[in-house]
């Protein structure tokens, strides 16, 4: 059964700094790992939007922007803009890359924003059909749908270190097995 770890809680919980930190540490044992990574931009102390970045190449694109603060085509979600065509250029690229040359996927984070992408939708699909050991963040909202997908690890300010630990044990386990 392939590897699949879902990371979820409340907001600012510290999910991707988790889902980095594994990234990081899986890398440098020398493993490919791919994917996308989502934070959030502040100006002057206030969120005004999310970044994505691609783990394998650096690049970055705007996902979302508070209304009135991008000229970037989009869709509105709430406050926000949601920048599909970002997503699409610069996650979804390295979500694919990653199907066929990383080790470890990495997807921060699979939530209503991304969903507004039916191309992201389609993506992730590709990824559980894969084989591929799979590390995501998922959104409150979308637990129920992946629970019975894989592992889901609900991170809390008190549990956020050891669950970090647990985590990176069982990628690094999977990641042995396969690649020795
Ligand atoms: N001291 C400490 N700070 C942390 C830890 N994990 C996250 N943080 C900080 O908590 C804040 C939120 O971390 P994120 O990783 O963005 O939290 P998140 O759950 O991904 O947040 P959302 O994507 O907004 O839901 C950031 O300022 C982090 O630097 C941790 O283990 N220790």
């Amino acid at each position: 059964m392939t590897l699949r770890i879902f990371v979820t809680g409340p907001p600012g919980v510290g999910k991707t700094t988790l889902v980095e930190r594994v990234a990081k540490e899986a890398d440098r044992w020398g493993y490919l790992v791919g994917g996308m990574i989502t934070r959030e931009v502040r100006r002057n102390g206030r969120r005004v939007g999310f970044k994505i970045t691609a783990l394998d190449t650096g690049e970055e694109g705007t996902l979302a922007s508070l209304r009135g603060t991008s000229r970037l085509p989009g869709v509105p979600f709430g406050r926000y803009i949601v920048h599909v065509d970002e997503l699409e250029r610069v996650g979804l690229s390295a979500i694919r890359r990653a199907l066929t040359e990383a080790d470890l996927i990495v997807v921060d984070e699979i939530g209503p924003m991304e969903y507004g992408s039916d191309e992201f939708v389609r993506t992730i699909g590709e990824v559980l059909k894969s084989e591929k050991p799979l590390l995501a963040v998922v959104h409150r909202r979308f637990v129920d749908r992946f629970r019975p997908l894989g592992k889901l690890h609900t991170l809390s300010l008190a549990n956020r270190n050891a669950e970090f630990g647990i985590i990176l044990d069982e990628i690094m386990r999977e990641l042995k097995g396969i690649r020795g």
